[in-house]
């Protein structure tokens, strides 16, 4: 059967109450960004597998026989990063933890195919090529979009069913093997990741998110305004877990109360959400700042974050840092009686410090797929374009017929 190209496309996300809590088993309030990763796969006629990942500057490939396919047979990733050493050596920390993530899934999802096809002849190779609006460590999930997406088109590759439907899209069952593996490539990109992400990532949508737990919609959410802003602050998201369990470990008698508060005000979020209007818009301001204070107070904050939050604060709009922390981004609440010209001047504020504002939507679709067979040349583009790391046109994009998986 011959493998056509495909696109695969997955939002970020923006955490609005929760991050870090959520790890610890507490609820988290989170909804998809505008801001999407792409992912276009080429079939080859050899037998290499290239993964072409300009955001960080990497351009590799590998021979299918050097790739290790093992089953999972352990609890974490990491136990299993010493089957894939010699295809490491040699690259940088965010290369290496891309390259990593990626083989442990080619691994683990080739594995399971050759069980289920032990007398299918080898595959044929591909080039894997990812572009992404979401900044790369900022706090906005690039890292389970990025995951999801590898997940997804690996799931085709391997996958014979799949490919025999004439629809660009896996079956919907498939969303959750999606998630699942997804979540596998979070781990070893953040050692002990909650799942609210890549969840996000799969499903799009706002989301009550809660380990363990089904996820609940909370529609109105959606309609709300937010500016996301980047502080271009560095941040590593497992840098940062980590230092919590430190934290934690250190003064659980301390910590735990605040996690438990952070908890409370997603839940308090979720009933006023689903309430009337007046009364929301009238206690998110104190949410927002009550969160970003706990955040502060586990060590998560950063000097950049705690001006922003004055900055936006002048001008009576609240804001908190969003996801790991440390740096990357935070969040402000544009409440509906905001004039453009205040909106306008807090951008002005943000931009003169040297920060990056989007103004996107919230709450658009999870994961989706798109068959380029037709339309290879137009879709190539998009990519070639990114290449020579300017970003990829749009227009093409949005002009290309996307389904949800
Ligand atoms: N577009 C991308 N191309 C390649 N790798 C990516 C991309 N986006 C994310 N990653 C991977 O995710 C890591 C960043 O993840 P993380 O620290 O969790 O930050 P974020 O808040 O953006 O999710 C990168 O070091 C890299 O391994
Ligand atoms: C800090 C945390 O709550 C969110 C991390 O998000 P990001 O990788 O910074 O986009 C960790 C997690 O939920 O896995
Ligand atoms: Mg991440």
């Amino acid at each position: 059967m011959t493998v056509r190209p495909f696109l695969v496309s997955s939002p970020g996300k923006v955490i609005l109450f929760g991050e870090h809590a959520v790890v610890y088993g507490k609820s988290a309030v989170a909804a998809s960004i505008g801001l999407r990763a792409y992912l276009l796969f080429q079939p080859t006629q050899d037998h290499q597998v290239r993964i072409r990942f300009p955001d960080i500057l990497l351009d590799q490939s590998f021979a299918q026989d050097d790739i290790p396919l093992l089953p999972v047979y352990e609890q974490h990733p990491s136990e299993s990063e010493h089957h894939f050493s010699h295809l490491l050596a040699g690259f940088s920390d965010n290369a290496r933890v891309a390259i990593l993530a990626f083989l442990c899934l080619y691994s683990h999802i080739g594995f399971e195919y050759e069980q289920a096809h032990p007398n299918a002849p080898p595959k044929y190779g591909f080039t894997i090529h990812i572009k992404s609006f979401i900044p790369v460590g900022a706090g906005l999930g690039s890292s389970a979009a990025f995951s999801v997406c590898i997940a997804t088109a690996l799931l085709r590759h391997f996958d014979h069913s799949s490919l025999d439907n004439s629809s660009p899209g896996l079956p919907a069952s498939t969303l959750s093997t999606i998630n699942n593996w997804a979540f596998r490539m979070e781990q070893v990109t953040h050692g002990q990741p909650s799942g609210v992400d890549n969840t996000i990532a799969v499903y799009g949508g706002a989301k009550l998110y809660r380990k363990g737990q089904e996820v609940e919609n909370l529609e109105g959410f959606s309609s709300m305004r937010f500016l996301l802003t980047n502080t271009r602050v560095p941040k590593n998201t497992k840098k940062m877990v980590a230092n919590v369990a430190q934290f934690r470990n250190k003064y659980p008698a301390v910590v735990d109360p605040l996690l438990e508060a952070i908890n409370g005000i997603a839940h308090s979020f979720k009933e006023l959400v689903s309430g009337n209007p007046s009364q929301l818009n009238a206690s998110l301001a104190e949410l927002v700042t009550m969160n970003q204070s706990l955040l502060s107070v586990l060590g998560v904050s950063h000097q950049t974050l705690d001006t922003l939050c004055q900055v936006t604060s002048c001008q009576q709009l609240p804001s908190k840092l969003t996801g790991a922390g440390g740096g990357g981004c935070a969040l402000t609440w544009v409440p509906p009686s905001t004039t453009p010209d205040t909106i306008a001047q807090v951008k002005r504020d943000l931009k003169t410090l040297g920060y990056i504002t989007y103004d996107t939507d919230i709450g658009g679709p999870g994961v989706q797929a798109c068959d380029i067979s037709t339309d290879v040349q137009h879709a190539t583009s998009i990519f070639l374009h990114s290449d020579s790391l300017c970003e990829p046109d749009t227009e093409l994009l949005e002009r290309l017929k996307w389904t949800s998986i």
